[in-house]
């Protein structure tokens, strides 16, 4: 058998607040291959995270094929748009949901992550987290503020990540992210920046992987996911049409489940993908390689 085997590595997610987005699939798989899995979290979610795991409401989610459930090594506060906490403002830092938090900026964790386990203790870095304020609004309507606060949560908190975590990896160290296809082609709904800040996070893929290549090592990719109904994309107030249309007219017509993107992220993270770094992986039922929606062709037909 060939093994996506992880035991002995350690994998830091950041985007998990909850048992149903891709940053869960992605721990769940991670720690299915052997890694330690810490999760990073955004502090305005992170006390109903706790309540969660405490009160067994997402025991089911967390069981494992051998029966375990699975646990994480640490939980940390982490709010991506902040480089360091000097970088929040005064009403966030003493916000009742931040203020108990210590430093949740970027270099925060990076500081965390040294004091807790030593110089270099990550092998995998997952970014699975973005927010764009203005979603809903399309292009044409959205102003300065939200477009840079999409770019700032969704794509230069990946830049920052690199730059602070890059040197805690131990060799052969991976980065990975989410993107979606609204990044190339035109997604009606997809708004407020959104598709600016994931064509962003895309073309810093190839760059990051060059650079942080040479310098730390380590490879960097983005998975481009097919549409799935997560609390992040449910704010986009039309993902269940997204999801609908998709599992017509993609080449599989399936619905996507988050454990495709989940062992995707393992295997990425694995040695078994150490030849691959700067690349867009589609984990979309194919609905990507499409140029001609099913749906047409079933309207053509009944035209003739
Ligand atoms: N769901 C989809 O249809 C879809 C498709 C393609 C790509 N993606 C991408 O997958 C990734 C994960 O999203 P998801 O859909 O699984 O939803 P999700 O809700 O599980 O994850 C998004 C996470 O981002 C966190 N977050 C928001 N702002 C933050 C900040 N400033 N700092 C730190 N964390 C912050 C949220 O708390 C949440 O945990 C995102 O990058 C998303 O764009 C999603």
């Amino acid at each position: 058998m060939l093994p996506i085997d992880l035991s002995g590595r350690r994998a830091l997610v950041a985007g998990v607040a909850d048992d149903n987005g891709f940053g869960f699939a992605i721990a769940k798989a991670l720690a299915a291959a052997g890694a330690s899995v810490c999760v990073a979290t955004w502090p305005p979610a992170l006390n109903i995270f706790l309540n969660l795991i405490e009160r067994g409401k997402i025991d089911d989610s967390r069981r494992l094929a051998d029966g375990s459930l699975m646990t994480f090594e640490r939980i940390y506060p982490l709010d991506a748009t902040f480089d360091t906490l000097a970088d929040a403002p005064e009403e966030i830092r003493t916000n009742k949901r931040y203020a108990e938090r210590g430093d949740f900026s970027i270099e925060g964790l990076a500081t965390q992550l040294v004091a807790d386990f030593g110089e270099k203790p990550l092998d995998i870095v997952v970014h699975s987290l973005a927010n764009g304020p203005e979603v809903k609004k399309p292009l044409l309507e959205v102003s300065r503020h939200g477009y840079l606060a999409a770019v700032s949560a969704s794509a230069y908190s990946m830049v920052s990540m690199v730059q602070r975590l890059g040197p805690l990896l131990r060799p052969g160290g991976s980065f990975s992210s989410l993107t979606y296809m609204a990044s190339e082609r035109v997604i009606p709904g997809y708004g407020g920046g959104m598709s600016s800040a994931k064509a962003a996070l895309e073309s810093d893929t190839r760059t990051l992987a060059f650079e942080a290549g040479r310098k730390f090592g380590a490879r960097v990719n983005v998975i481009s996911a097919g549409p799935y109904a997560s609390r992040a994309a449910s704010a986009i107030g039309i993902i269940g049409k997204m999801v609908e249309y998709c599992e017509r007219n993609a080449a599989l017509p399936e619905q996507l489940d988050a454990m495709d993107v989940g062992n995707t992220a393992a295997f990425l993270a694995s040695d078994l993908a150490r030849g691959i770094t700067g690349t867009t992986v589609y984990v979309d039922k194919g609905y990507h390689a499409m140029g001609m929606a099913v749906d047409a062709l079933t309207t053509v037909a009944g035209a003739d």
